[in-house]
Formats: C-alpha cells, sequence, structure tokens
C-alpha cells in the first residue's frame, strides 16, 4: 500500500487508546513552559537537546528520565495542561476513546497532593468528555520498584476518588519486581471495586504474565510481548479473551524488540489472542496512537483486515458497556466497508 494511502487509512479509523502513561504525553515544549512558570531548571537548555537524550537501550533508562521530566508537574494547572494537550492531540487522530494510566506515587513522593494531582487530570478528561466527545476511564498505577506497603498508601489515599478511578495498574522496573510483590494490595484493590491490569512480560518473562494472571487475577495484560514463547499461556489467554495492550514503537526504542519487523502482533492475532495497540508514552517514543499503528503496518505489512481486527480488539478490551462496545465496533467496521479497494 502507499505510505499516504496507509496513513489516510488508519488516520480514519475510530480508535481506542488503552495503554497510554498521562506523565509519557509530556511533550518538551510543554514541559520547558511549566518549568519555567514553577521557577524549575531542567538539566537541558533547549527542547531540541532534550529531545536528543531520548535515546534509550532499555526500560530503567527511559524511567530515569520519565520520573525527572514528571518533577516539574507541581500545580493542579500543571495536570490538567498535560492531560488537556493529550487529548487534544489524540482527537486530532480519530481517538474516541481513552484509559489513562496516571502514576501518583510518582508526585506523593515529591510532596505533591494525590488530590491536586487527580484533579488536574480528571478535570481536563471532563473537559474533553464534554467538548471533543472523548470518552474516557482512568487507571491509577502502582510504581512496582517500590514497596508493597506503599502502593497500600496510596491505595488509601485515593479511596476519597474512587469514584473517578476506573481501575489499578503496576508499572515502572519490571526485572526484579515480580506481580507477586503486590499480591495483597491488588486483592485490596479489587475489594474496592478496582478493575485490575498489570505491566507484564515487557522486558519480564512469560513467568511474570502467568502471575499477573493467576495471582493478581487482572483482566488485561499491558505488554505481554513475551507470551509467544510458552504455547500453554498463548492457549490461556486465548481461550479466556485475555487483551494484551501491545505498544510497538515502545518496544523498538526500549530494545524490548530489535526493530519493528520483529514485533510479534501479527502473530498474535494469527493465534487469535485479544491484541491492541497503544501509544504507551508518546512523547518519548516518536509517536501517538496514528504513527504507532502506521510504522508497525508498514513494517509487517498489515493489510485492512488486520488493521480493522487490531481496531476492533481496542474497543472488546476497553471497559466500556457492552453496548457502547458494540456501537463503535459496528462504526469501525461500516470505516472499513466504505474504503475502496
Ligand atoms: O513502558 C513502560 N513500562 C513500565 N513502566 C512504565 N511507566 C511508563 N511507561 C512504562
Ligand atoms: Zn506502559
Amino acid at each position: 500500500m502507499e505510505p499516504s494511502h496507509l496513513k489516510n487509512i488508519i488516520h480514519g479509523i475510530p480508535k481506542a487508546e488503552l495503554h497510554l502513561h498521562i506523565e509519557g504525553s509530556f511533550e518538551p515544549e510543554l514541559m520547558f513552559e511549566i518549568a519555567r512558570r514553577n521557577n524549575i531548571a531542567l538539566d537541558h537548555d533547549s527542547i531540541t537537546s532534550l529531545r536528543k537524550a531520548y535515546n534509550f537501550n532499555n526500560l530503567q533508562e527511559f524511567l530515569d528520565l520519565y520520573y525527572i521530566g514528571a518533577q516539574v508537574l507541581i500545580h493542579e494547572r500543571d495536570f490538567f495542561d498535560l492531560t488537556w494537550a493529550y487529548l487534544r492531540k489524540v482527537h486530532s487522530q480519530n481517538v474516541v476513546h481513552v484509559e489513562v494510566f496516571f502514576d501518583p506515587q510518582t508526585h506523593t513522593d515529591r510532596g505533591v497532593g494525590f488530590d491536586v494531582v487527580i484533579n488536574g487530570i480528571y478535570k481536563a478528561l471532563e473537559k474533553a468528555k464534554q467538548e471533543l466527545n472523548i470518552s474516557f476511564k482512568l487507571i491509577m498505577s502502582y510504581l512496582r520498584h517500590l514497596s508493597e506497603e506503599e502502593a497500600f498508601k496510596t491505595l488509601q489515599s485515593s479511596l476519597p476518588y474512587k469514584h473517578w478511578i476506573d481501575g489499578v495498574g503496576l508499572d515502572s522496573s519490571e526485572m526484579g519486581n515480580p506481580p507477586s510483590k503486590f499480591v495483597n494490595v491488588f486483592e485490596a484493590s479489587a475489594n474496592h471495586g478496582y478493575k485490575l491490569v498489570a505491566h507484564a512480560g515487557e522486558e519480564g518473562p512469560e513467568d511474570y504474565i502467568w502471575e499477573a494472571l493467576d495471582l493478581l487475577k487482572v483482566v488485561r495484560i499491558d505488554h505481554g510481548n513475551r507470551c509467544l514463547g510458552d504455547d500453554a499461556l498463548v492457549q490461556r489467554l486465548r481461550e479466556e479473551n485475555i487483551p494484551l495492550t501491545l505498544c510497538p514503537l515502545s518496544n523498538v526504542e526500549l530494545k524490548v524488540i530489535q526493530k519493528m519487523e520483529d514485533h510479534p502482533v501479527a502473530k498474535m492475532l494469527d493465534k487469535g489472542i485479544l491484541a491492541t495497540i497503544h501509544s504507551d508514552d508518546p512523547a518519548y517514543f516518536g509517536g501517538y496512537m496514528n504513527e504507532n499503528y502506521y510504522e508497525t503496518a508498514k513494517a509487517l505489512n498489515l493489510n485492512k483486515n488486520q488493521l480493522m481486527q487490531l481496531a476492533i480488539n481496542a474497543f472488546k478490551a476497553s471497559w466500556l458497556s457492552h453496548e457502547t462496545k458494540e456501537k463503535h465496533i459496528s462504526q469501525v467496521r461500516h470505516y472499513f466497508n466504505t474504503l475502496n479497494p
């Protein structure tokens, strides 16, 4: 397919984004603006020099910069501006539903209140619902390099805002921080009514995916790239329809795979896994939803049916009501039916 034709097709697909860290959507331009108004000095003297530092050999090298960038976020307005900028951007890419992660501990550990963080993020999400017609869910993610006790404190802080938060996740440094470390806090989170997801099998082994399913009882796996090495796991994912929220540009940038041509998403679709495509940390990895779809489709030579399946899978994997999912899925089908051959 011609690149411009493929881009046009992808642009027009109504899309759902289910794996997005709001702190990872922090574009350098906005980071400099917020740093200036908060009187915070950044390590880099220009946007160009900051962008040049975005060159990672692994997850940890990225996380080190990601946490530094987040330090300029202090006031509710900062969290609002961050979230609003992301929502405007994805609106321009025909994203109609988002399920957004935020990392409260990245901020509360610096003395920023949980209320400040969530008010800023939530108000932007509400505004996008009203003005951009984007529906949303909000997922609070525990940092796995910290202790389970710390996660429990975060759970406690979240309770006054429970009606705004749909689920909890698990992110940050995967190796050496297995899901089993968080069994109790996940169980407690479920008891408070939160849905459960976890990053697993991004850099970590298949075992971590099993643990996320069996011990944490998650309903969705974030990444899960490593599952194909384990036939029993593939069967489990397929039989239970467990979605994998994949992030192809992230995988290339963090050297989870060597090149996009090695991405497992097409094989996963072939095996009947509910695989979906998202952007993870778009400001750091060079692309939002359309760019993730495009680079993947180009490298793997995906056809229209595969693109349609990916878009449908994302709505299936979402936490929208059955009725709303069906509405979006029929819009995706209609869109592909109206495309010229
Ligand atoms: O890709 C990721 N993996 C783990 N933790 C993260 N926190 C932000 N992005 C990521
Ligand atoms: Zn992620």
